[in-house]
């Protein structure tokens, strides 16, 4: 891993790059990565540059082995009253990273609680360790989720679960959120990071543009019903023979060797 990448330096998160692969990682250990708005802003500047970079096909999120972010800063919050939430639109820019066309994956070890847990699910891909926990404990704070948590959570899971989670900030294992379907894959957690950077190292070899389509379709369906999300998957897969990666591809596949695409 070398070059920092962005308009750092940045204080609260670490970026690196490998190849097309980019690696962000909070870094406020002493907190365990608790988000305050600083790690909001730099988290969101350094993705918004990683996603203009044609040479960046993939971001890896990433935090410590104790903690990947046990929530947004809860020392922060303490003191605000309604009027400053309000004008300030407090996390609204956590949503900028819903709209990143660049995959991105979540790789979670430890505490992934509150805004942990959302800015986890705010990520295309989810791998966990065998030792993380997720969970939604803001009601016992006297509060409630605020970076999507109630959405994306129920999404995930379903209603049964994400209530049970939302009411009661009861937290659940890794293998408890594999069941449920919040992650993808548990991955020992020495292997975490080596997991995820070779997902991402393949994701990243994709056609770029392609990837952001199939990336956009499969988001669509949390957005529409389902025949206009099926409509748009066509309209993608039929735009997709209009890419020089499209031919590349499928000339590849007949001549039995690896496609070289040129992410156009
Ligand atoms: C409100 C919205 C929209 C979203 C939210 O995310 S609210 C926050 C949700 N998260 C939580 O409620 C979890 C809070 N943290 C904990 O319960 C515990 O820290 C723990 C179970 C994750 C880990 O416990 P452990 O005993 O191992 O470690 P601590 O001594 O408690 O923590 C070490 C160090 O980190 C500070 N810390 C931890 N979490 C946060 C946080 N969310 N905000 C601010 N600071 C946090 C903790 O205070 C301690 O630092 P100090 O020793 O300096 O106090």
């Amino acid at each position: 891993m070398t070059d920092a990448t962005g308009p750092g330096p940045y204080e609260t998160i670490l970026v690196e790059r490998k190849g097309r692969t980019a690696l962000l990682t909070l870094n406020r250990p002493k907190a365990l990565n608790a988000l305050n708005l600083q790690v909001m802003n730099e988290v969101v500047a350094a993705t918004e540059v990683l996603d203009r970079d044609p040479d960046v096909g993939c971001i890896v999120l990433t935090g410590s082995e104790k903690a990947f972010a046990a929530g947004a800063d809860i020392k922060e919050m303490r003191p605000q009253g309604y009027m400053d939430m309000y004008l300030s639109d407090w996390f609204t820019a956590w949503d900028r990273l819903a709209q990143l066309r660049t995959p991105t994956i979540a790789a979670v070890s430890g505490y992934a609680l509150g805004g942990g847990c959302e800015l986890a699910m705010l990520c295309d891909i989810l791998l966990a360790a065998d030792s993380a926990v997720f969970g939604q404990p803001e009601i016992k704070l006297g509060v409630i989720p605020g970076i999507g948590g109630s959405q994306r959570l129920t999404r995930a899971v379903g209603k049964a679960k994400a209530m049970e989670l939302c009411l009661t900030g009861r937290t659940m294992d890794a293998a408890e959120a594999e069941r449920a379907g919040l992650v993808s894959r548990i991955v020992p957690a020495g292997e975490l990071l080596a997991e995820a950077l070779a997902v991402a190292e393949t994701v990243a070899g994709m056609s770029a543009p392609v990837a952001m389509m199939a990336k956009e379709a499969v988001n669509r369906a949390f957005e529409t019903t389902l025949a206009e999300g099926v409509r748009f998957e066509r309209r993608l897969f039929h735009a997709v023979f209009a890419t020089a990666d499209q031919k590349e591809g499928m000339a590849a596949f007949a001549e039995k060797r690896p496609p070289e695409f040129t992410h156009r």
